[in-house]
């Protein structure tokens, strides 16, 4: 259970997040939808500490965020970013096996559950010992999924995770993954300003606009009952 309160970030004298809250289930997917620039971004990086917030608060189970130091944090929240977020010079197999070196695994624990991530998300063997450079857009995209699943964290991160996908790959990518069982009990904050990906995948959406959300709820609740004109107009019904 993640929740967010009252959470505020300035650059200068711009409030780029003004006084966001929210909560996630466990097994949920929160969608957070916007223009560019509306702060959704650093929202995101905001509850792995990669960006400390000016005030607010962040709580995951119970415990502050702030009473974990950042590098232990971070191992118990996945992280996904546009197309991947791969070192150029770790192999798959390697990229997968950071976390769990991190956590000092076992090397037969590590193989067993990087055969089981490679199998579920349908890579085939041989992209074990490539590089980056040498796998296809999507194929990097599952990789920097496997990587961030590894341990099964209980928090999953995703920002803009298919943005650098043709669109036809993008469907087709985010469909396999989000059908997975393994991710569906995780809990998830995935970051988009693709309408019809939020409206797939989330089970809520927290639409944002300058830094504030504008309105938060099922995706029936904001395109049946919009709660003012932007909204309407950004969600062109
Ligand atoms: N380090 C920084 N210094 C100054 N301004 C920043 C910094 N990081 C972000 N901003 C500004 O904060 C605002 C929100 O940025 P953010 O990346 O959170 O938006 P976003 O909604 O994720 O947008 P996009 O979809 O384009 O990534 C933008 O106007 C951005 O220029």
């Amino acid at each position: 259970m993640i929740r967010v309160e009252n959470l505020s970030k300035r650059y200068g004298p711009t409030a780029v997040v003004d006084n966001v809250s929210f909560s996630v289930a466990p097994g949920e997917t929160l969608v957070l939808l916007g223009t560019s620039g509306s702060g959704k971004t650093t929202t995101l990086k905001m509850l792995n500490r990669l960006i400390e917030p000016d005030s607010g608060q962040i709580r995951l189970d119970g415990t502050d965020v702030r009473q974990q130091d950042a590098p232990t944090l971070r191992r118990r929240i996945g992280y996904v970013i546009q197309d991947g977020g791969l070192f150029p010079h770790y192999t798959v197999a390697e990229a997968i096996a950071t976390v769990p070196n991190l956590l000092g695994w076992e090397p037969d624990r590590i193989r067993e559950r990087t055969d089981e991530l490679i199998r579920k998300l349908q890579l085939p063997e041989a992209v074990l010992n490539r590089y980056p450079a040498d796998l296809s857009g999507g194929q990097r995209q599952r990789v920097g999924l496997a990587r961030a699943l590894a341990t099964r964290p209980p928090v999953v991160l995703m920002d803009e995770p298919f943005g650098a996908l043709d669109p036809f790959t993008r469907r087709h990518v985010r469909r396999e993954l989000f059908g997975l069982s393994e991710l569906q009990e995780t809990t998830v904050v995935l970051v988009t300003h693709d309408v019809a990906e939020a409206l797939e995948l989330a089970d809520r959406i927290a639409l944002m606009h300058q830094g504030r959300i504008v309105q938060i709820g099922l995706p029936g609740d904001l395109t049946n009952q919009p709660a003012n004109d932007f909204v309407r107009d950004f969600l062109d019904v």
